[in-house]
Parts: structure tokens; sequence; C-alpha cells
């Protein structure tokens, strides 16, 4: 049974910063369902690329049979690790559902990290970023906040009723975010 923790927030809240930290230091393999959809977007050969182009530059949320089944192959590349920090993911209702439908049995989910921050802060940081991606743009950025209000804090609400969020103020300097995050995982193993 592979542990879980998804790890949510608003885009440009600082998800795969502090992931590459948590995994450099506490052996959790980081799986980012937009790193995976944009390697699958490239893939040679992939019959999914132009659709995924299409969610992504939309802000929307590419169906969920197809970012799961990213996300479970990439699971099973490291069937040894401490566990998995699942990167902006589950998105939506679809998102969630068909989680439960492939993965139920399979994983044990831990807690939701909600790494929580302005939006006009994380709008520039994603404006100032400068990897390239196609969706850092006003346009599209005007959209993924649309989509993360109306569609992702709903599933934080729904985690959040089950007392499994743990939120993190992600507003402050990467090292003190950090501090507060390796704080929670070590409350969570404990127990
Ligand atoms: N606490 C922080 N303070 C200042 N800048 C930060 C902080 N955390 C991350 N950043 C910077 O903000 C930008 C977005 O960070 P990151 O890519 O980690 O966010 P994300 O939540 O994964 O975004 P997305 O949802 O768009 O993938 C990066 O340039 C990163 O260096
Ligand atoms: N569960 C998901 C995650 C992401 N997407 C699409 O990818 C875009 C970028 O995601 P980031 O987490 O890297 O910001 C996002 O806006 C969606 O279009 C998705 O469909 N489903
Ligand atoms: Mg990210």
């Amino acid at each position: 049974m592979f542990n879980v923790v998804f790890v949510l927030g608003p885009p440009g809240s600082g998800k795969g910063t502090i992931c590459s930290k948590i995994q450099e230091n506490l052996g959790y393999v980081h799986l980012s369902a937009g790193d995976l959809l944009r390697a699958e977007r490239e893939r040679a050969g992939s019959q999914f690329g132009a659709l995924i182009e299409s969610h992504i530059k939309n802000g929307s949320i590419v169906p969920v049979e197809i970012t799961c089944s990213l996300l479970e192959n990439a699971m099973n590349l490291h069937k040894t690790a401490n566990g998995f920090l699942v990167d902006g993911f589950p998105r939506n209702a679809d998102n969630l559902s068909g989680w439960s439908r492939q993965m139920s049995g399979k994983v044990h989910e831990q807690f939701v990290l909600f790494l929580s921050c302005p939006v006009d802060i994380c709008i520039n940081r994603c404006l100032n970023r400068g990897e390239g991606r196609t969706d850092d743009n006003v346009d599209s950025l005007k959209k993924r906040v649309e989509t993360y209000n109306n569609q992702t804090f709903p599933i934080i609400e729904h985690f959040g009723k089950l007392n499994m969020v743990r939120e993190v103020d992600s507003e402050r300097p990467v090292e003190e975010v950090y501090e507060d995050v390796d704080k929670v995982f070590e409350a969570a193993n404990q127990k």
C-alpha cells in the first residue's frame, strides 16, 4: 500500500518548490500531476498531446483517466518509496472520483498539505517564474485562478470536513514555509 500526501494550493503557491525540499529531506517521491501532463504532451506518439495542451492553456482540468494513469504508472516505478507527494491533484470532483475508482485499496491517503497564499502574490510568482510555461501569462492565469476557486477549493473543503487538511501559510520565505511543513510531516509520521 503506497502512502500518499496530496499537495494543493493556488497556482504559484509553491507546491513544486516545497515538494522538492520534502523529497530531498524526507524521502517522499514528488509526483507533480502538471509535470506528468506536460511530459505526456511532449511524448512522441501520444494521442493526448493536443487535448492536454488545450486544457493547460485554458486552465481547465484534463479528464481523470489520463492524469490518474500517469500518476499510477509513475508510482509503480518507485515501489520502495517512503511515500508519494501527489502535487496538484485532485483538482476537481472528476479527479477525486476517478482516483477513488482507480486507486482505492492501493493507497493510504495520509493528509492534504494545503499551501495557502494570496492570489495576487501567486500570480506575480507565476509571471516571474521564467520557465516558459504556456500557461504563465495573464489570460491563462485568470482562468487557472477561476478553476482553483470554483473547482479545487471545494475539494480542499471536502478534505477539511474529514479532518485531513494541514494548512501552511506559503506567503513567507521558502525556508520558513518548509520549517512548518517539516513539523506537519513529523506529527503525521509519529502516529
Ligand atoms: N515561499 C516563496 N517565496 C517566494 N517565491 C516562491 C516561494 N515559493 C515558490 N516561489 C517561487 O514562485 C514560483 C512558483 O513556485 P512553484 O512552481 O513551486 O509553485 P506551484 O504551486 O508549483 O505552481 P503551479 O501550480 O503553477 O505549478 C517559482 O518561481 C518559485 O521559485
Ligand atoms: N490534476 C491536474 C493537474 C494539472 N492539470 C493541468 O495542468 C495545468 C498545470 O498544472 P500545475 O499544477 O503544473 O500548475 C493545470 O492548469 C491544468 O490544466 C490538470 O488538468 N489536472
Ligand atoms: Mg507546480
